[in-house]
């Protein structure tokens, strides 16, 4: 899925129309997407109040007005502005509502000034859900008039807020929107295509839930993203296929974790499980001898093999003359986790980058060895290379301050991804997926529950896991395995204090996350938030 400008979802409604798709159409498809959004996860709101503007964005809250009092609720819409100033599509969804209800359900509020706004509070306390239709995507900043009054008012509610399309007051190609100065929203209902203020915006989970995207009708062909920007979440469906029943643990791939050293056992230890719960059909950890007892002993599925290591625990260089064995069968190999960046280290994984052509993730301390100096050496023209640095290490890679990673992270990721053919995955708070095509894909699952030693480990082993089974298919590989990651994170979060999970629980809920679907029964994609957990059914 996409990710659009205003200007680029503008245009995909004007190749609509072209294409022969009327927005009145487009209109009603978005109105019964609200409404389908509402009726499914407000199912208790009986007094539902639509608050609609004068433009489109109105237009889509009378559809959706009419939509919900078709289905028994209570419906009331508060218009900031006349109705005569209502024009074109959206002056006909409004007759149209008045049509199917009466012409007393639209109430006009046209005051500029503050002085109703109590009564405009006591009027919102009445309903037990509001719809935000006021603007959308002609929103010139700053609010003004009657939407800044009604923005004002919904703040010192606390009743639950849907916004159509995007919260009013949000300026759509923000990647910093913040909360701040625009209609307050639990829930976003977006059409076609998320808008870089729904996955940039700056918004806490505590002031802020999911942003489901309906597709409205417009054709494939009309959407398009200058900036190749894409949505990760799309590539799970890639894990979503069963396998084939007569299937055996040689087609899934064999991996190879290498890492560790004395004291740093956990982390191969957490890449190697996290690697079988994502479906790798062997595992083996390659770690210092010392260790190698406490690494298999995590799981009795994991293979283990001993490397040479000094005094200190550190693997040294002299492992590589036996490179060749310990790399045979071997599908993906992911090296870094634990690996400590002493002694020899760095020049030992240095020589496995360069002297194995197989699919290879680099993390942690083995990223560590390719310095300013060495970066050159990291090249995937001819072969599977991943990267998967925090902005620490992309800056160490880069030779820049995090700071300075981090306030162009697009643009430096694209940069390295294109420069050195390879597929960076520069972590964080929406992790990038940089291909080497020069796209771009988003992550929007995860939570600070993740800022936790031991997440990086797991998801080197789930990246290497999904390269082993979907060799061909490496962008939605990588893709799949960062979404899967924080959805299993947003899992756990469902029962679990964020400041308690740990990266093991994250593991325990690799197999939730594979069975979550992201499109929901109404065909709403779930962007950003994952579904309220079902119901358990009545015991009998
Ligand atoms: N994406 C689609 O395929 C479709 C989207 N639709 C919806 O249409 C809106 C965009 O509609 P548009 O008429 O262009 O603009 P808005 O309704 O967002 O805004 C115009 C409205 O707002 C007033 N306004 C503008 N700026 C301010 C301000 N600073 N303060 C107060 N008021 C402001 C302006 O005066 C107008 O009255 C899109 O978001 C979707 O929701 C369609 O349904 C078709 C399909
Ligand atoms: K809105």
């Amino acid at each position: 899925m996409k990710i659009l400008t205003a200007a680029e979802m503008k245009q995909a409604d004007d190749s609509s129309v072209a294409a022969g798709i009327p927005i009145a159409d487009l209109m009603e498809a978005a109105g019964e997407a609200v409404a389908a959004f509402c009726l499914r996860q407000y199912p208790q709101a009986a007094h539902v109040m639509v608050l609609c503007g004068k433009g489109n964005n109105g237009g889509d809250g009378f559809v959706a007005a009419r939509l919900l009092a078709g289905e028994g609720v209570g419906v009331r819409v508060l218009l900031a502005g006349r109705q005569d100033d209502v024009k074109g599509d959206a002056a006909e969804a409004l007759a149209l509502l008045k049509e199917a209800t009466s012409d007393e359900i639209v109430e006009e509020f046209v005051d500029e000034t503050d002085e109703h706004l109590e009564a405009i509070i006591e009027l919102l306390s009445e309903a037990d859900l509001i719809l935000d239709a006021v603007v959308g995507t002609g929103f010139k900043p700053p609010l003004r008039g009657p939407a800044a009054i009604l923005r004002d008012a919904l703040a010192k509610s606390a009743i639950p807020v849907v916004a159509v399309d995007l919260p009013s007051g949000w300026d759509a190609d923000s990647q910093q929107q913040t909360a701040e100065g625009a209609f307050r929203a639990d829930a976003v209902v977006t059409f076609t295509a998320p808008k870089h203020a729904h996955i940039f915006g700056h918004l806490t989970a505590a002031t802020f839930g999911p942003v489901v995207v309906a597709d409205i009708g417009s054709p494939e062909d009309t959407i398009q993203s200058s900036q190749n920007l894409n949505w990760a979440g799309t590539a799970k469906s890639v894990t979503e296929r069963p396998r084939d029943i007569n299937s055996n643990k040689g087609k899934f791939g064999h991996i190879l974790i290498i890492g560790g050293s004395f004291g740093t056992a956990g982390a191969p230890s957490m890449a190697s499980l996290a690697a079988l719960r994502a479906g790798a059909g062997l595992v083996t950890a390659a770690v210092p001898r010392e260790i190698v007892n406490l690494v298999g002993s995590v799981t009795p599925e994991l293979m283990v093999r001993p490397l040479l290591h000094d005094a200190e625990g550190t693997a040294t260089a002299a492992n590589l003359t036996n490179l060749e064995t310990l790399t045979k069968g071997i599908k993906v190999i992911a090296i870094g986790p634990g690996l400590s960046t002493q002694g020899e280290a760095s020049e030992f994984a240095r020589g496995v980058v360069a002297q194995t052509k197989l699919p290879i993730v680099i993390d942690a301390d083995a990223l560590n060895a390719f310095d300013a100096d060495h970066v050159h050496l990291l090249d995937g023209a001819n072969r599977t290379m991943v990267l998967t640095p925090h902005p620490g290490e992309m800056a160490r890679l880069l030779g820049k301050t995090v700071k300075e990673v981090e306030a162009d992270r697009i643009n430096l990721a694209r940069k390295f991804a294109t420069e050195h053919h390879l597929t960076l995955v520069l972590k964080g708070w929406r992790t990038l997926i940089a291909h080497p095509d020069g796209s771009i894909a988003v992550n929007t699952t995860g939570n600070p529950g993740l800022a936790k030693g031991g997440s990086g480990d797991i998801l080197t082993g789930i990246v290497a896991a999904l390269l082993g089974q979907y060799p061909d298919n490496v962008a939605e590989a990588v893709e799949a395995a960062v979404y899967l990651h924080g959805l299993a994170a947003d899992l756990v979060a469902r029962h679990l204090d964020e400041k308690s999970i740990l990266a093991t629980d994250v593991i325990s809920h690799l197999t939730q996350a594979f069975r979550y679907r992201n499109v929901d029964a109404d065909g709403l994609t779930w962007f950003c938030g994952i579904q309220p957990k079902p119901k358990e059914p009545a015991d009998a």
